[in-house]
């Protein structure tokens, strides 16, 4: 039926290209006139675009004439012309979609015909990659094609200061990961006036390698976190007691990653435990022990779960994670919960203090702030779905420019480990005598350097694979008759050992782009990790910019500095010999991928296969396993038994089976399944913060921006007058049960007000109304007061600045409150109850709790502000200081915003203990706020709202 269709409609994807046609047409059309333009005047062109978008034009209408620009100066600057098939790629992802392009297709220089569009309107354009190198790389190779074009390109990279990233971001185009990008805004969020921030906004965002950074990097959110107190004896302590626990205390569940004692394990711990006085009352399970159990479970997890140059590297005094799907280490991320400090005892590494949340983001969310979204991947196609329903993101395929000339070989399937590294090594020989370079995928550093020292140590390799290779005659016979005729006799392995070849893994990251470009040249051997995923781009032959660069650094050691005459000779002689390497290679076969095991992800072992037969180039891919591989083991051992008896595989022998293959792609899809159903639960969680986290970074922002914000202070102050009457005197109730008493003492507190409250209660036939009412207006009149003491200009200083820092402070409490909250809340499920539901209510009782605190906090702050004048002090511009403030700055006199309270100022911890306000009269916490969006997720204004609000907080 759907076949049918196809045939009378023809596929999505064709009609889409087909209605690009006419675009490309048109570009191609002013290829002639572009080209004939100065490089003045081609420059020019960017003025004239931005002239007429002032006038009205729209961008899609700009679009052919500004794609045939970037053309003509990718020609000119980089000596690259876009395809056709480059421009349909553009046209994709200037329309809010992802490109998926093949491979090698060219996606780095795709990129800029959307970017150079986007920027146009001068709102800035985010090129988003992977890891800093290619951020790098890239915009310093695309730099060039938008310098052509009078644009500017700006980097951020890890380390990099605030001034030079407000550069980066003020250009027109800014390369940068979405780590950089994600941590920058939520640092930015925390910044305390709009000079001090580095991003200008998020208007369009192009996503290289869209799937690695909104799939596979969304599991984990962003957090930026304070430190607390140093606890490094401890966790030395609890790791000291890991090793003395047997086997039988514990049960690993590798499949979910997990590790738990068992009924022996628990009585085992609890000795040890009571022994080194960490337990010193009750058992482990009373509510005081919790935190104690918690970070043995760590411990226990970082000995049995997480594996040194698997899943981090030590470097230094430092652990250092790895990124599971890129292969590289991720700086500055680290496990929270006590893990990372665990797996720091457990190493001996320096163990860093515990951070508190004080600021986080999921990915998800973080590119959902951007007006315009795109991205481009060689492989989306199996995430789809998602893309549509989390970001709408539609997946439009664009055709590769040559046909696709690469060989896809089946896999091969061995029973153990060594006999999968036997055929690998056999393999490997016969490339390099023949010439054929290849690229070695592993998929962890662990295991490139046990494959490496396989290649390079003799003892090693008579040890680990002797066995396997003929002694003698009769041997090679045998062996012929067997699964391996090709295998060679071991002496004559030996003489090949050491056989050459360079490691690529993230400990080797600062020599990547050498080791890249050495692995075209014919018989190369380069094992990497995942590293060698996207953005890998081998060169048959070589890379002639390194050769290039090789060079000159030589005769600079000579001392000798080439002239143009040189460098240009030097040139064509490096042309030449690349030109004769890679005839050889493409001889030989072109690139070859070899695939030592396959990763969880399908799309990763794809982007492996993917760094050959670029641009239609010869090449070919294998992946060899072996029934002992993890993602085997953990997720097919059943399967696998089966099909191996049934088909009777011996010791040596390889099969290549399509039931195989399906046990293969069963296992992968499985875990795919599960990574995104880890995803989606983070998202759906993250959701219900990211609306309040919206409403408040706006906020924040609105504040800023202000003139002031005494309007808002008022609010507050009036609100909190409000909530105070109604607490003690509510609405409808007898005057003899009011709570005068309560009242004036809480008003002496909040205010600083002595009023005599129980005077006006007595007073003949007063209604609660007239009460608030003076109550108010002594609050305006004592306020009013102090601020012509201070000076107006200082009091608004004062006032923006304590309504920064105190939205911070409690915001950064509701964060922890909401984490706690979120530890607990699985546990509902047990009562029947859906967790997502029950935390969608309280983390919005939570925030309105926050927003009561902020409104009081704030207000008695200001209200118990005194102004002293001070003794002479002549570096002091004024004679008035003010006691919690720095005249200077007019910020509270702490400065830095995540410190904590000092001495003078009023703890925020003395709150009002009354109960929360009641939910249906309308919460505000300034007249701003009931103007933003409001935190309830229900996309309307929070002052439009209200009905919701109550409602939803009845149902409680
Ligand atoms: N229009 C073009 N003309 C000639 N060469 C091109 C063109 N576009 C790209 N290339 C070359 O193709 C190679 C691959 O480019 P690039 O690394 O951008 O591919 P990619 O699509 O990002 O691949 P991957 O995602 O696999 O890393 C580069 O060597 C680049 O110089």
């Amino acid at each position: 039926m759907l076949s049918l269709a196809r045939k009378i409609f023809g596929t999505e994807t064709g009609r889409k290209l087909r209605r690009m046609k006419p675009i490309v047409d048109k570009i191609n059309a002013l290829e002639a006139d572009f080209k004939a333009l100065s490089d003045e005047a081609l420059k020019g062109k960017t003025a004239e675009f931005r002239a007429r978008l002032e006038q009205g034009a729209k961008l899609n209408d700009l679009l052919p004439e500004a794609f045939a620009a970037v053309r003509e100066a990718a020609d000119r600057a980089i000596g690259l012309r876009p395809y056709d098939v480059q421009l349909m790629g553009g046209i994709v992802l200037n329309d809010s979609s992802i490109a998926e392009m093949k491979t090698g297709e060219g996606k780095t220089l795709v990129a800029t015909l959307p970017c150079y569009l986007n920027a146009l309107p001068g709102t800035g354009v985010h090129v988003v990659t992977v890891n800093d190198y290619l951020a790098t790389r890239d915009s310093e190779w695309m730099g060039k094609v938008f310098a052509q074009l009078g644009m500017t390109t700006g980097v951020i990279s890890h380390g990099k200061s605030d001034q030079e990233r407000r550069e980066a971001y003020a250009c027109d185009i800014t390369y940068a990961t979405n780590n950089e990008l994600g941590f920058d805004y939520l640092r930015d969020n925390m910044k305390y006036s709009i000079e001090e921030m580095v991003q200008r906004g998020h208007a369009y965002a192009l996503v290289d390698e869209v799937d690695s950074i909104l799939i596979d990097e969304a599991r984990t959110p962003l957090i930026i976190s304070g430190r607390t107190e140093d606890r490094t004896e401890f966790y030395k302590t609890i790791d000291a007691l890991i090793p003395q626990l047997g086997d039988d205390t514990y049960e690993i569940d590798e499949k979910a990653r997990s590790v738990l004692l068992t009924e022996e394990g628990n009585e085992e711990i609890e000795r040890l435990l009571r022994e080194n006085d960490l337990l010193k009352e009750g058992d482990l399970y009373d509510i005081e022990n919790v935190s104690i159990v918690h970070h043995v479970n760590q411990a226990l997890k970082a000995h049995k779960i997480f594996q040194i140059d698997k899943d981090y590297i030590v470097k230094g005094e430092e652990v250092l994670l790895i990124d599971e799907f890129t292969g590289r280490m991720m700086q500055g991320r680290r496990l929270s919960d006590g893990l990372h400090q665990a797996i720091e005892a457990k190493e001996g590494a320096k163990i860093q203090p515990e951070n508190q949340t004080l600021a986080s983001v999921t990915f998800q969310n973080y590119f959902r702030l951007y007006k315009k979204l795109a991205g481009m991947t060689g492989t989306a196609a199996t995430e789809a779905d998602e893309f549509h329903s989390i970001y709408e993101l539609e997946v439009v395929e664009i055709p590769t420019n040559r046909p696709i000339a690469r060989i896809d070989n089946e896999d091969e399937v061995f029973r153990t480990l060594v006999d999968k590294y036997a055929a690998i090594v056999d393999d490997l020989v016969d490339c390099q005598e023949r010439g054929q370079p290849v690229l070695v995928g592993t998929v962890s550093i662990e295991k490139s350097e046990q494959l490496s020292k396989l290649l390079s140590d003799k003892k090693t390799f008579r040890d680990t694979l002797g066995h396997l290779y003929p002694k003698d005659d009769a041997e090679i016979e045998a062996f012929k008759k067997s699964g391996r005729p090709d295998a060679r006799p071991l002496k004559d392995m030996l003489k090949l050992i050491p056989l050459e070849h360079n490691v690529l893994n993230a400990r080797y990251h600062e020599q990547e782009a050498l080791i890249v470009a050495q692995a075209g040249v014919p018989g190369a051997i380069t094992i990497a990790t995942n590293m060698a995923g996207r953005g890998t781009d081998i060169q048959l032959g070589g890379n002639a910019d390194m050769r290039m660069m090789q060079w000159k650094a030589e005769q600079a050691e000579k001392g000798v500095e080439p002239d143009e005459a040189a460098i240009a000779a030097q040139k064509t002689v490096i042309a030449a010999d690349i030109a004769a390497k890679r005839e050889i290679a493409l001889a030989a076969g072109g690139l070859y991928v070899l695939g030592t095991e396959r990763h969880e992800s399908r799309r990763i072992d794809n982007q492996l296969r993917g760094r050959t037969g670029r641009q239609g180039d010869p090449g070919r891919s294998k992946f060899y396993i072996s029934v002992q591989d993890d993602l085997l083991r953990i997720f097919a051992p059943e399967r696998l038994d089966g099909i191996m008896k049934t088909l009777g595989l011996k010791e040596g022998e390889a099969i290549t089976h399509p039931w195989m293959s399906k046990a293969l792609e069963t296992s992968q899809r499985k875990v795919e399944q599960r990574n995104f159903d880890i995803r989606k639960n983070v998202l759906k969680y993250d959701d219900v913060m990211n609306d309040q986290r919206k409403a408040v970074f706006e906020q924040r922002i609105d504040f800023m921006t202000a003139p002031d914000v005494a309007d808002v202070i008022k609010d507050m102050r009036h609100q909190t007058a409000e909530d105070l009457v109604t607490e003690h005197i509510p609405p409808k109730v007898y005057a003899d049960q009011w709570d005068v008493e309560g009242l004036a003492t809480e008003l002496r507190e909040v205010f600083g007000l002595d009023l005599p409250v129980q005077d006006w209660a007595k007073e003949e036939g007063i209604a609660d109304e007239e009460i608030l009412e003076r109550v108010t207006e002594a609050a305006d009149r004592a306020f009013a007061e102090k601020a012509a003491n201070g000076g107006p200009d200082l009091m608004r200083r004062i006032e923006k600045s304590f309504l920064l820092q105190a939205i911070d402070q409690n915001w950064r409490e509701h964060l922890q409150n909401l984490d706690a909250m979120r530890s607990m809340i699985g546990l509902r499920s047990y009562a029947q109850r859906d967790p997502l539901n029950e935390f969608k209510t309280e983390a919005f009782a939570l925030f309105e709790k926050m927003m009561d605190s902020l409104r009081v906090e704030v207000t008695k702050q200001l209200m118990l502000i005194r102004f002293e004048r001070a003794p002479a002090a002549p570096e002091v511009p004024q004679d008035i200081t003010a006691t919690h403030i720095d005249p200077r700055t007019g910020r509270n006199a702490m400065g830095a915003p995540d410190a904590g309270p000092v001495a003078s100022r009023v703890s925020p911890t003395q709150r009002r203990t009354s109960e929360p306000a009641d939910p249906t009269k309308p919460e505000t916490w300034g007249r701003v706020a009931r103007n933003a969006a409001c935190p309830c997720g229900s996309g309307k204004k929070y002052k439009q709202c209200h009905g919701a609000i109550g409602s939803r907080d009845t149902e409680t």
